[in-house]
This record gives structure tokens, sequence and C-alpha cells, in this order.
């Protein structure tokens, strides 16, 4: 079982893939953030650091993702992204030489990776987000700009909706996992019921 949980910057993907993971049974696949040294050079200057960003983001979850297909997953894996999400950021911030060196890159990689058997899509309005992502105070998301997250939003729309593989549309507003409650076992119970189903 793999489950992959995807959505704009803030969202509640992390919060969920722990959640997911141990009401599942299986192991969290977290995406370490503070590894990308150009990460936060980016959010100061985006033109010079977009394609540095991006190209280490792209090596980090290309080589974390095909691991899944070396070994046996006994209780399952939740991974809080989906290898998707390179080119959606990517399209975005690229443009010209560095955008098409970048897809070459990217059409290389992703069909050796395995799809999700779920794939969930968290979605919530930008003020909404905005509130998320200062609530969790990572210093070099302090000045984002909420036109950069209108567009993610825009490009995850799209994205989702030609989406080849299982889905599952979760409206984040209206849940909050993030604590004690009713909604963690309503979210549990309808992740559940998906994977048995198989849809
Ligand atoms: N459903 C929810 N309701 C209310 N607050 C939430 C919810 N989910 C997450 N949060 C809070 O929002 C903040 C961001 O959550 P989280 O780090 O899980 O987002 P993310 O989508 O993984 O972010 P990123 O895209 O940056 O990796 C955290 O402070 C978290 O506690
Ligand atoms: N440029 C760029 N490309 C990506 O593929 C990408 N994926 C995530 N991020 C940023 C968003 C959050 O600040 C933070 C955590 O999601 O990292 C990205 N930034």
């Amino acid at each position: 079982m793999y489950v992959a949980i995807e959505g704009p910057i803030g969202v509640g993907k992390t919060t969920l893939a722990r959640l997911l993971a141990e009401a599942l049974g299986a192991e969290p696949l977290l995406e370490v953030v503070e590894e990308n040294p150009f990460l936060p050079l980016f959010y100061q200057d985006r033109k010079r650091y977009a394609f540095k960003a991006q190209v280490f983001f792209l090596l980090s979850r290309y080589r974390q993702l095909a691991r899944l297909k070396e070994r046996p997953l006994f209780g399952g894996v939740v991974a809080d992204y989906l290898f998707d999400k390179d080119a959606l950021f990517a399209s975005l911030t690229l443009e010209g030489a560095e955008w098409d060196l970048y897809l070459e890159l990217y059409r290389e990689l992703s069909p050796r990776l395995p799809a999700p058997d779920l794939t969930l899509y968290l979605r919530a309005p930008v003020p909404v987000l905005l509130e998320r992502i200062r609530k969790r105070g990572r210093p070099f998301e302090a000045g984002i700009d909420p036109a950069y997250l209108e567009a993610l939003s825009e490009a995850y729309e799209r994205h989702f909706a030609r989406y080849p593989h299982p889905l599952l549309v979760l409206e984040a507003d209206q849940l909050d996992y993030s604590q004690e409650g009713p909604d963690r076992e309503r979210v549990v119970a309808l992740v559940k019921a998906h994977l048995s189903l198989g849809v």
C-alpha cells in the first residue's frame, strides 16, 4: 500500500501523513524541506535560485521514491508528497533554457517511479494557507507572496483535473485533523474505505 498526499504549501500534508501512517500501521515517508540549501535563497531571489532549488528537490525526491521499488513495503507507506509536484512547481518558477533542461531530466526520471495506490489531494483557500504557514513559522516563508500561493493552487487544480490514478479530494479547511477530535476519525475512516474499495 502506497498512499501519497498532495496540495499547496501549508495545507496540512505532513500533519495528515503522520496521522494516517500511524492509523494504518504504515511508514511515514516525509520530505525534509530543511535539507534543501537553495530554498531560503530561492525565497530571497526567485529568478537566481529557482533552477538550483528545483534540481535539488528533483534529485532528493527521486532518490527517496526510487527506494520504494527496491524493498518490500511491509506495512505500506504514506508519503507527504508526489513526484509530480516537482514539475508543477518548476512550471511556475523556471523558463526558457532552464525549463527545457529541467523537463528533460524530469521526463527521464518520472517513468521509473511507482504510482501511488491512492492519492489524497488537500485543498484550502489561500487565506487558510497563509494562516497555516504563519502558524508554522518557518522564517524563510514569512514574506510568502499570496499571488504565488494562488498560482500554485490553480496549478494543483489543473493537475488533479486530469490525474490518471485513484484520487480522493479533501477540503482541508473543513477538517481539523491537527488536533484530537472527530475530524481525525472521519478522515481515517474515509481513507480506509477508499483503500479497501480500491477506487
Ligand atoms: N487540518 C488542519 N487544520 C488546522 N491546522 C492544520 C491542519 N493541518 C495542518 N495544520 C497546521 O498547519 C500548519 C502546516 O501544516 P503542515 O506542515 O502539515 O503542512 P504541509 O502541507 O505539509 O506544508 P508544506 O507544503 O510546507 O510541506 C501546521 O502548523 C499544522 O499544525
Ligand atoms: N521552488 C520550489 N520547488 C519545489 O518543488 C518545492 N517543493 C516545496 N517547495 C517549498 C514550498 C514550501 O516553502 C516548502 C515546503 O513545501 O518548500 C518548493 N519550492
